[in-house]
């Protein structure tokens, strides 16, 4: 580790335990200095409270990797363009930050770590300018939503419409707010489905917890309510060019981005044989199995192995999807594409990593949405 990323560390761990204090100051002194940028935020601070500091936090934690995250960083800046931030604005919410921080550190804390972090945010901060600066997109492109439908208790599948041409990647992902429902509450979601001639996009959402985005976009959501959608984001793209053989693993909606893959798949594969695993706790939330079977019984070279981990009776196989990966195989010359819930695939690289994979050929993202 760096110089600059052990101040970070260090300095970081004197605040750790005070989080809350430290959020609840950094947006009050945001707020105090910049009242305008109230407006960004949404009318209910609860669920937000943390996570624009914990964002940044994780961004500068990760500054001697700043190059590796080059291109998340631009694409989060462009992605920024839909909360209308001006550059100014990222100069007030360093300053709050490190002002907090300092407050809440007690006696250790010294000149060289403001250093520190003013250098790192800075670097961020123009990395994401940069993105924001160089898009020619709009900030944000209005959909309208021309389906839902409720697939489990708690699982949704909708499909929208964007209004003007929306460019993306099959495998990305996509910040979405719904102004009728929860004005300025962003999540982010994969879209379903690969680019598709009448533009529609695809979304699988599960309500989850405090999720209160998920919730309103399972349950208030309806068909003609318009949303908005953020710059596409991810990396989690095929590869053309590889010959090996693809498995995907998903967990729970984490099948959204699988779908949108497979998609693509369907439109040039002829040679590489796709086996899909697809976890989730029961049978009722295995809320997309008919259509992946539609496609395994259409395309030869698919294959699909279901998983449930808290359904005993399941006639399928049972545990956690990322155990029964392994009861497959021999895997170590295939690509790899994990998606689903931190831990689930923080489990799936570990196993992964035992089976001798080696990392390189395995694409994931990871976001979690609260
Ligand atoms: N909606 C979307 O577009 C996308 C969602 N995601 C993420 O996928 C997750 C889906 O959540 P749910 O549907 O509630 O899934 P879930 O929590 O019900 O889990 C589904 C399956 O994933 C596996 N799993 C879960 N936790 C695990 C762990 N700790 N270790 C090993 N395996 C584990 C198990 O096989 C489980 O049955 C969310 O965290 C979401 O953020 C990821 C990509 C896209």
């Amino acid at each position: 580790m760096g110089d600059l990323g052990r101040l970070l560390k260090e300095s970081w761990s004197l605040v750790e335990e005070h989080q809350d204090k430290v959020a609840g100051y950094f947006y009050a002194r945001l707020f105090l200095s910049y009242p305008d940028l109230r407006d960004l935020f949404p009318v209910h601070m609860d669920v937000q409270r943390s996570r624009l500091l914990n964002a940044i936090v994780t961004a500068v934690q990760s500054i001697d990797d700043a190059d590796k995250f080059t291109d998340y960083l631009r694409a989060l800046g462009r992605d920024h363009r839909k909360f209308h931030v001006e550059p100014e604005h990222y100069e007030v919410v360093g300053g709050a930050l490190i002002e907090a921080m300092r407050v809440h550190a007690g006696e250790q804390w010294s000149v060289e770590y403001d250093e520190a972090w003013a250098e790192a945010y800075a670097k961020i901060a123009s990395v994401m300018l940069q993105g924001a600066e160089t898009d020619t997109n709009p900030p944000f492109w209005y959909a309208e939503v021309v389906a839902h439908e409720r697939r489990a208790t708690d699982v949704s599948v909708f499909t929208v419409l964007p209004m003007q041409p929306f460019e993306f990647r099959a495998g990305q992902y996509v910040s979405i707010e719904c102004p009728r429902i929860q004005p300025r509450l962003w999540r982010p979601y994969s879209i379903a489905n690969a680019p598709r001639r009448d533009n529609t996009l695809e979304f699988h959402v599960r309500a989850v917890g405090a999720g209160w985005v998920s919730s309103a976009l399972v349950r208030r959501l309806e068909v003609g309510d318009m949303i908005r959608l953020a710059a596409p984001m991810g990396t989690m793209n095929l590869d053309r060019r590889s010959t090996r053989d693809t498995v995907f693993v998903a967990g729970g909606t984490g099948l959204a981005p699988v779908k949108s893959l497979l998609e693509e798949l369907t439109r040039y594969n002829r040679t590489r044989w796709v086996h899909v695993f697809f976890g989730a706790r029961n049978r009722e939330d295995l809320y997309d199995l008919a259509e992946l079977n539609r496609l395994a019984a259409r395309y030869p070279w698919l294959s699909v192995v279901t998983a449930c981990s808290d359904d005993p009776t399941y006639p399928g196989e049972q545990g956690n999807i990322s155990d029964v990966v392994a009861r497959y195989g021999p895997w170590s010359e295939h690509d790899f594409f994990v998606s689903g819930s931190g831990p689930m695939v923080k489990a799936t690289l570990k196993t992964l990593a035992e089976l001798q994979v080696p990392s390189i050929r395995v694409k994931y993202d990871s976001f979690t949405d609260l």
